[in-house]
């Protein structure tokens, strides 16, 4: 960066500057007069000071653009500062310099506006106060908008990060956050809960049978029989490998049997092959069910489900156990 001239001895006018708009008092060409012109080459950044003063940079010509260093190579993001507009005002009014990544997108002049002269300029001279006002609440709501827009996109890679990518249903990851919640809030409102820990039978030799991917496309189908089942207010859980967890908030024991009772045999119902030239596979499960006592915990209720579970197996599969 470095000085070519003073704004009084310069070819620029304030005519284009956002910060005099509407303003026509001949004051404002006398204070700033003395200010520095500066020229930043393209790609070269902006020093976060001028000297150790607080200052507005107003372009003249060019751009400037704010970087992200990231693995050290620079990434320009779309906020661009065009001719007219200006930086720094924020350092100027809470007189902190503020690090702010900018860098010329191309070679670029700007006037450098110290403190002292802004100050000025906003007491002596009419329309500058509005004019900076104007522009900072321009500023204020296009950082709320890119705040709400990372908060949006935040919040869609937290929910991908609560789903099982194979199935669409709930992963292992939102059950360990959610059930604990569910439980106390069951526990809380004194409301009933029912668990059910679903295992699909002779899993092993299904995908021996038809091939892994066929054991894929027969999960994707399991889950699909949870979701066409299940109430809006049940969670669907792929617990892990071909064991599916489905919680039943508001529901006693005798609802938690009879939803698993009607889960078992439209699993056997389920089509897996649409393809009608191939024998028609088995797909059952085993299911576990488990209730919440007022003593127990959700480590209790996973645990008297698997344990469930385990009877239902035990008992030959394709069935449910209490
Ligand atoms: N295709 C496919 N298979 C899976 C996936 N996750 C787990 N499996 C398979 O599921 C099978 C589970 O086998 P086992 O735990 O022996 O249980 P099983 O054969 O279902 O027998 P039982 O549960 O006793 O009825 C294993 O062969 C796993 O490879 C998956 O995402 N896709």
């Amino acid at each position: 960066m470095e000085q070519i001239t003073y704004f009084g001895a310069s070819p620029y006018t304030i005519d284009k500057l956002h910060l005099f708009d509407g303003v026509t008092d001949p004051a404002v060409g006398t204070l700033l007069e003395q200010c520095a012109i500066q020229r930043i080459s393209n790609g070269e950044a902006l020093p976060n000071m001028h000297g150790s003063v607080a200052c507005v940079y107003v372009v003249l010509r060019g751009a400037l653009g704010n970087t992200l260093l990231a693995d050290d190579t620079q990434q320009v993001r779309n906020d661009k500062i065009l001719p007219g507009e200006s930086i720094g005002e924020l350092s100027v009014l809470d007189e902190a310099v503020h690090a702010n990544a900018l860098m010329a997108l191309e070679e670029t002049d700007l006037l450098v506006i110290p403190s002292r002269t802004l100050w000025k300029l906003i007491d002596e001279v009419d329309g500058v106060a509005r004019n900076l006002l104007r522009q900072l609440s321009f500023r204020l709501r296009a950082a709320n908008a890119q705040l709400r827009r990372r908060e949006k996109v935040g919040e869609f890679y937290r929910q991908l990060s609560m789903l099982d990518g194979l199935t669409g249903l709930y992963n292992r990851a939102w059950l360990n956050d959610k059930l604990a919640e569910l439980v106390e809030e069951a526990h809380h409102a004194g409301r009933p809960l029912s668990l059910i820990m679903i295992d699909l039978d002779y899993f092993k030799k299904f995908n021996d049978q038809y091939g892994h991917q066929m054991g894929d496309h027969a999960l994707r189908v399991a889950a699909g029989v949870l979701n066409a089942a299940l109430r809006p207010s049940d969670f669907a859980v792929r617990y892990g490998g071909e064991e599916l967890t489905v919680i039943l908030p508001d529901s006693n024991a005798t609802t938690g049997r009879m939803v698993a009772q009607r889960l078992c045999e439209r699993m056997r119902e389920a089509v897996v092959f649409e393809d009608m030239h191939v024998p028609l596979p088995h797909l059952t499960a085993s299911f576990g069910i488990a209730t919440l006592d007022a003593q127990h915990d959700q480590e209790d209720l996973v645990t008297r489900a698997d344990a469930a579970l385990y009877r239902a197996k035990e008992a030959g599969r394709n069935q449910i156990s209490a």
